[in-house]
């Protein structure tokens, strides 16, 4: 039961991505609303990354998309964006959805100065003069917060530092003004400093062009102080979807509590040992039985074993995929801090 359709810019229903016959997004339900933060938060593998790309229609070669993604147009009425034509769906990208990728250098030509870069993205889905576009790209660059936007348009992206680099491609993302912004992982290659400022940009920036985002991650700490709602996901499943807040606050599942376990404490100085959660995910042609967290779950039990959850809402707006969910203890983190080392 995902939420209601009709306020969403986005809607996303039972989608499913595969690779040959074996899925590796397995049936998600969620839905964005203007200018909402959501999270995709899981491990490595989880099918964050794919699921990301379906929104944008930018599935990899060989992937086969199943299901509903709908993205609301101007009129009211929505776009089906599975099984879209390619023209259509590139049509959509750097207008109306567009894409913060993990690597920013992959996102920018080495050839090209950066302010052209800009420059071209506006006028291939505006009808703007030339000295418009570069006026526009100048004042994205300037919006991120690139000092002396004016000379460094006409840099090279090697001329920019990683920090700068990444500011560039967010302004690549947002000058044309988007509805939805999906940033994949946007701050991995970057130290911890850099990776802070870089959010707090791209929070700047969907908040001036009015945009929604989509933010992959694997780190609850982000969503913690970025995300309105989080999706929490694992081998290709909804584990946990609801308000950031209650996700983090009270969570229901615990793989939700696993995650949250292996952040640092809050509290300046607090100290506890920091757990992991036993055990790695499965691969998506070798899942296991039931529910695919069950063989690294402190509460798994012989249902857990057989049989694979089904949603359930504890509270409006929040959904757990776990069978014993009304049992997961309050913190839930202490489902894992017990667990030997
Ligand atoms: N091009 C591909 N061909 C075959 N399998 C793929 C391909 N891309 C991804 N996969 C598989 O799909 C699953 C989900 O991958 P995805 O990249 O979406 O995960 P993720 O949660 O984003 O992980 P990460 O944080 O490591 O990027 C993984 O098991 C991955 O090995």
């Amino acid at each position: 039961m995902a939420p209601d359709v009709s306020d969403a810019l986005l809607s996303v229903r039972d989608l499913r991505v595969a690779f040959d016959s074996v899925e590796v997004v397995r049936g998600l339900s969620f839905d964005v609303r203007p200018r909402e933060v959501l999270a995709l938060v899981g491990e490595s593998g989880a099918g964050k990354s794919l699921t990301a790309r379906a929104l944008l229609g930018m599935l990899p070669r060989g992937a086969t998309p199943n299901g509903s993604v709908r993205l609301r147009e101007e009129t009211g009425s929505y776009a089906e964006l599975v099984g879209a034509a390619r023209p259509a769906l590139a049509a959509l990208r750097g207008h109306r959805v567009s894409l913060v990728p993990q690597d920013a250098l992959s996102a920018l030509s080495p050839v090209h100065r950066v302010g052209d870069q800009l420059a071209a993205a506006v006028r291939s889905v505006t009808g703007v003069s030339r000295r418009e576009a570069r006026a526009r790209a100048v004042a994205a660059l300037d919006r991120v917060g690139i000092a002396d936007a004016v000379r460094k348009a006409r840099a090279y992206p090697h001329e920019f530092s990683g920090g700068m680099r990444q500011r560039a491609v967010i302004a690549m993302a947002t000058v044309n003004e988007p509805d939805l912004v999906v940033a994949d992982e946007p701050t991995t290659a970057l130290d911890a400093e850099l990776q802070e400022q870089v959010l707090r940009v791209l929070g700047e920036q969907r908040e001036a062009v009015g945009a929604a985002l989509v933010l992959v991650t694997h780190d609850l700490g982000v969503v913690r102080e970025h995300a309105d709602r989080v999706l929490v996901m694992y081998a290709g499943r909804q584990v946990e979807q609801g308000p950031a807040e209650a996700v983090l606050g009270r969570p229901r599942a615990p793989y939700t509590a696993g995650l949250l376990a292996s952040l640092p404490p809050e509290e300046p100085g607090g100290s506890r040992r920091l757990p992991s959660i036993p055990g790695a995910p499965p691969t998506p042609d070798a899942l296991p039985p039931g529910c695919a967290f069950a063989p690294r779950c402190p509460l798994a039990d012989d249902r857990c074993h057989a049989a694979e959850p089904t949603p359930w809402a504890p509270a409006e707006g929040h959904e757990v995929s776990c069978h014993r969910w009304d049992e997961v203890p309050y913190p839930a983190t202490e489902l894992f801090l017990e667990q030997p080392v």
